[in-house]
């Protein structure tokens, strides 16, 4: 018997490209997908809401959570934890469904090791300037934060080309319509692929 695993889906990019704004919409039109929530010692910001946007820990919580190894993943991005809870992410694949993380590089480069058959796509911005313009005009981070979040951009994009697909967040619409083709291709080939292996073994008996 073929087993019927959902895919796992990472969306990287440099702060303020638009992943967050992306991944809202492309949710709004995809109720198949699973949205796995993050972990974060970051502070709360207004408007955000725990258990939605994500997990808000203390340094000690999230520090046990890594001893336990209940992490898939995590980093340290600009002064604070994120990680993803591994529970989640597995029992979630296991039951057919597939799984959307929104994650930084370094995170994603370790999904990468223990999920290879994961699908890795990074969002670009227009250009650097507009990446500036966008992640100043959020307004929610300190202009500390936000020369210390772009610094990060540029090492981000620098490992861009460990991705499989790099999608231009010009307009929210037209990312999303490329993501959504990326996932129907995505379940195309893996339908093929279990086709031919099914055929495989039916004739070998
Ligand atoms: N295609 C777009 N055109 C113009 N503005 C956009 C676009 N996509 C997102 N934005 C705006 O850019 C800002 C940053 O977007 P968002 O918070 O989604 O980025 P992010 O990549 O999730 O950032 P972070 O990694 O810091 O959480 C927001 O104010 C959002 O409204
Ligand atoms: N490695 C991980 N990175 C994560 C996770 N959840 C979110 N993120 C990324 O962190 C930065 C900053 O996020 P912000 O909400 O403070 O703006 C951004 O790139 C997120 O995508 C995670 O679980 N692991």
């Amino acid at each position: 018997m073929i087993e019927e695993k959902g895919i796992l889906f990472v969306l990287s990019g440099p702060s303020g490209v638009g992943k967050g704004t992306v991944r809202r919409e492309l949710f709004e039109q995809d109720n198949e997908l699973k949205y796995s929530i993050s972990m974060t010692t970051r502070d709360r910001r207004e408007g955000e809401t725990e258990g939605v946007d994500y997990f808000y820990k203390s340094r000690e919580e999230f520090e046990q959570l890594i001893e336990d190894k209940q992490l898939l993943e995590y980093a340290q991005f600009v002064n604070n934890y994120y990680g993803t809870p591994r529970k989640y992410v597995e029992e979630t694949l296991a039951a057919g469904h597939d799984v959307f993380l929104e994650i930084e590089v370094q995170g994603a480069l370790q999904v990468k090791e223990n999920f290879p058959e994961g699908v890795f796509i990074f969002l670009f911005p227009p250009s650097l300037e507009e990446l500036k313009t966008r992640i100043v005009s959020r307004g929610t981070e300190s202009q500390d934060l936000v020369l210390k979040r772009l610094r990060e951009a540029r090492n981000e994009i620098e490992m861009m080309d460990a991705y499989d697909y790099v999608v231009v967040n010009d307009r929210v619409e037209s990312a999303v319509e490329k993501i959504q083709s990326i996932i129907q291709s995505e379940h195309c080939k893996r339908d093929r692929i279990a086709k031919q292996y099914k055929k495989l073994l039916e004739d070998e008996m």
